[in-house]
């Protein structure tokens, strides 16, 4: 679908839970927050995890966070979490209470960081170090882009990891996981079982978890413009996103 033009505004939170049980699947930076220029310059709203959970609470438990950034890493920023959550991308998942969903996924070799290291600090990107993957950021000089996917690739290939694409990052990571994943796993079980998913993301990786509500009957929400997606509606930025959640 063409989704600069021809995709509008959502009906409103209010209406659809009062015509159905809801599930409301949130990816975190570009839709939660504004992005910042380096991953950990990001500036939350103030209380985020406990407006979070507050709007849990009235959906039932029927919400997950759904981030590229591993769970550890979102909790630094949020602070303890009391909502559901997945993490790096879906490999990692959790119910509100902490306990796991599936196995702890495995990180990188060493072998791997340490390539990323050296490479970033020859070339000028910032590496983040990811507790089950790596990412190369070029935010402040988007002409590496290049240069940094031929890095990635000839590591991928050495060490049978797959690539993800996003905002001015290139991440390396374990193949098999995505968002769509995580959406189903979360769908399975109570108290998502039978709701209707929604899921609100920006960024390519995003594509993945509308493909997975969408299999379930839902829709997605894209944030901001994308030339191509699967979502059925769009919001212009976090703040709309804050506003339509009534967070
Ligand atoms: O799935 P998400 O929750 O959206 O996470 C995707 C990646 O987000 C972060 O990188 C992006 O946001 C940074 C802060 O705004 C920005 O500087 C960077 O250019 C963006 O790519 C995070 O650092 C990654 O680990 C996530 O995978």
């Amino acid at each position: 679908m063409d989704g600069k033009s021809a995709l509008g505004a959502p009906p409103s939170l209010r209406e659809l839970c009062d015509s159905q049980r809801i599930a409301l699947f949130l990816d975190f930076d570009g839709t939660l927050i504004d992005i910042a220029a380096t991953p950990d310059g990001i500036d939350l709203p103030a209380r985020l995890g406990d407006r979070l959970f507050a709007l849990s609470e009235r959906l039932g438990g029927r919400l997950a966070l759904v981030s590229g950034r591993s769970i550890s890493n979102l909790q630094d920023h949020i602070g303890s979490l009391r909502v559901a959550r997945a993490g790096s991308h879906g490999a990692a998942r959790q119910r509100a209470d902490g306990s796991l969903i599936g196995q702890e996924p495995t990180g990188l070799p060493q072998a791997v960081y340490d390539a990323l290291r050296d490479f970033s600090a020859e070339q000028g990107f910032e590496m983040e170090s990811k507790a089950h993957g790596a990412a190369l950021h070029f935010r402040s000089n988007p002409s590496l882009e290049k240069t940094g996917l031929e890095f990635a690739e000839q590591v991928a290939h050495s060490h049978e990891l797959a690539i993800k694409r996003g905002k001015c990052v290139i991440e390396l990571v374990r193949p098999g996981a995505d968002k769509g994943g995580a959406v189903r796993a979360f769908m399975e079980e109570q108290p998502f079982v039978g709701a209707l998913p929604i899921f609100i993301g920006d960024d390519v990786t995003d594509e993945d978890g509308f493909s997975g509500v969408a299999d379930k009957g839902g829709f997605g929400i894209i944030v901001g413009d994308r030339e191509k997606t699967l979502a059925r509606y769009r919001l212009s930025n976090p703040e709309k996103v804050h506003e339509w959640l009534e967070l």
